[in-house]
């Protein structure tokens, strides 16, 4: 336990591989839409139609699952039985936030990684926050998405409570905003999946209410999920609780809202995304808030609306900042970006809850079809057919060539018997899986790496711990490698818990 109660120091040791398939995708895409148009109108009307055919699927699908929502939700959460600390091995910290530490964990019984949040029961009682804990309980136990982290189990013991969550491998979307400017396409494949997850989430009447790209994180594909339900609320009525991240503070906090906090947020992250900064000063720190704050209240003089029922509340400790923030967004200068994309964060960022998008009365489908996300066939990016733009690997550990041919030397030396050889001993190797793989796209699939088990399909060779493996392409002619350097644990795959196993769990 003293292991959890030690402060904690995050080092991201995620390095996030960018692919060159991703952009090509779009392009034939594109392409092969404009030469069927140019040939057929009759055939530009179908494509079109099968498009709309395809957002149909994606909303009778999103309707499927937020009817299982309501079922789960009416159901009694039960904690996880016989479980305690005892039964996980800590292998290494994976965060900390405002509620809890959070931890890569290893449960032997069912040989599967899991990431554990551990909540101090005294902090959450002086807080008075213990509904906190309760909300992330209820909801993530019902909600299934892809694009939403799954909750596994809970338990507790004197001191903590314990969530038990699946295990996100690819570090958050801040991480990677810090090392790599996003192009506007990739920053659409990111967006259509926050878009798909709060369009679910609203769905159950849920209010997300604390988005930023610390609560968006990679999965090993290279997929987003949401995670910290913390603050989301289930909302029946109208709200008028003051929440949220500082940074992303909703400029309508002190008048009743419902899901449009939310969209406000979408708003400033998508414009972090394509520009690489957020739409107002992040230099303004917590200490010159509070010294503008012992100026004179300025909100008199504010620009923000001339509506007093606009009430940004004044006697909050980061009032100033927020004034701040809401003043930038109204004055932004959308230039470095496409005209689609300004309207789009434009449309985000409105003041007047009314006139901002996805708040109308055809809610998320405003979104859905803006012009700005046509490129995006939403059906396909919910099941995740979409090659990734970056895929996650942990730095010092994985090498990833994406198109080493096989040496020719190497190939032309493989016969029965080297074949053979080469096959037990990736047999043996099974015993030594390396910790730090992920996975790996092959041209239009994903394939997880290491696959020690399908021996048949892949070359392997070994320098002192460094590891190649060769993986034939899709058309076989052709091979890339992947470079790990071997960690060995006793046993085991790096699988993240899925549906199956969810069953395990006792859910
Ligand atoms: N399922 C997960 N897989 C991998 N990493 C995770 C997972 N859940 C959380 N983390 C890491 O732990 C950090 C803190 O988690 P989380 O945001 O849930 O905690 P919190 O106490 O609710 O934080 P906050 O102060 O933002 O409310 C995240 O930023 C992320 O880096």
């Amino acid at each position: 336990m003293k292991y959890i109660s030690s402060s904690i120091q995050q080092t991201s040791d995620i390095v996030y591989i960018e692919s060159r398939h991703f952009t090509k995708q779009f392009c034939l895409n594109q392409q092969q839409v404009e030469s069927v148009q140019s040939r057929s109108r009759f055939c530009s009307i179908s494509i079109i139609k099968s498009k709309s055919i395809q957002l149909d699927e994606y909303l009778q699908e999103r309707q499927d699952r937020i009817r299982i929502f309501n079922h789960l939700l009416t159901k009694r959460l039960r904690a996880a039985l016989n479980l305690t600390l005892d039964s996980f091995q800590l292998l290494r910290p994976l965060g900390e936030g405002g509620y809890g530490s959070v931890f890569l964990a290893y449960h032997p019984d069912t040989n599967e990684y899991l990431a554990l949040k551990a909540i101090t029961k005294s902090s959450l009682v002086e807080t008075n926050e213990q509904h906190i804990i309760l909300s992330e309980r209820q909801y993530a136990f019902a909600l299934q998405h892809p694009n939403i982290v799954q909750f596994l189990t809970s338990f507790k013991d004197n001191e903590y409570v314990y969530l038990a969550f699946e295990w996100l491998q690819g570090g958050d979307l801040y991480s990677l905003m810090s090392c790599h400017q996003l192009t506007e396409l990739q920053a659409k494949f990111y967006s259509g999946q926050i878009i798909m997850a709060l369009d679910y989430l609203h769905g159950c009447s849920i209010a997300f209410r604390d988005l930023k790209p610390e609560n968006i994180v990679l999965t090993g594909h290279g997929y987003i999920k949401l995670i910290d339900l913390g603050l989301a609320k289930l909302i029946r009525g109208f709200s008028q609780t003051f929440c949220g991240t500082p940074h992303y503070i909703e400029i309508i906090m002190h008048r009743p809202y419902k899901f449009s906090p939310d969209y406000w947020t979408l708003g400033i992250i998508i414009h972090e995304m394509v520009t690489g900064s957020a739409p107002y000063d992040r230099t303004y720190h917590f200490h010159e808030a509070q010294s503008i704050e012992s100026l004179e209240d300025s909100r008199s003089e504010s620009t923000i609306e001339n509506d007093s029922s606009d009430l940004v509340r004044t006697s909050s400790k980061h009032y100033n900042m927020y004034l701040r923030i809401i003043n930038g967004c109204s004055f932004l200068h959308l230039t470095d970006m496409t005209e689609h994309c300004a309207s789009l964060i434009r449309g985000l960022l409105q003041h007047n809850i009314e006139q901002r998008l996805g708040c109308g009365q055809r809610a998320m489908l405003d979104l859905l079809e803006h012009p700005w996300l046509t490129e995006i066939n939403f059906w396909s990016l919910y099941r995740q057919k979409y090659i990734a733009p970056f895929l996650p690997a942990r730095k010092h550990f994985l090498q990833v060539k994406d198109s080493d041919e096989m040496p020719s030397c190497f190939l032309l030396s493989i016969n029965l018997v080297s074949f053979l050889l080469l096959t037990s001993l990736i047999s043996c190797s099974s015993l030594f899986l390396p910790l730090n793989a992920l996975s790996y796209y092959d041209n239009d699939r994903y394939l997880p790496l290491p696959d020690d088990h399908q021996p048949s399909i892949k070359f392997l060779t070994s320098f002192r711990n460094l590891r190649s493996t060769y993986y034939p392409r899709a058309n076989r002619n052709t091979w890339f490698r992947v470079s790990t350097y071997q960690q060995f644990k006793p046993s085991g795959s790096e699988e993240t818990p899925n549906g199956d196993n969810l069953m395990r769990w006792g859910r």
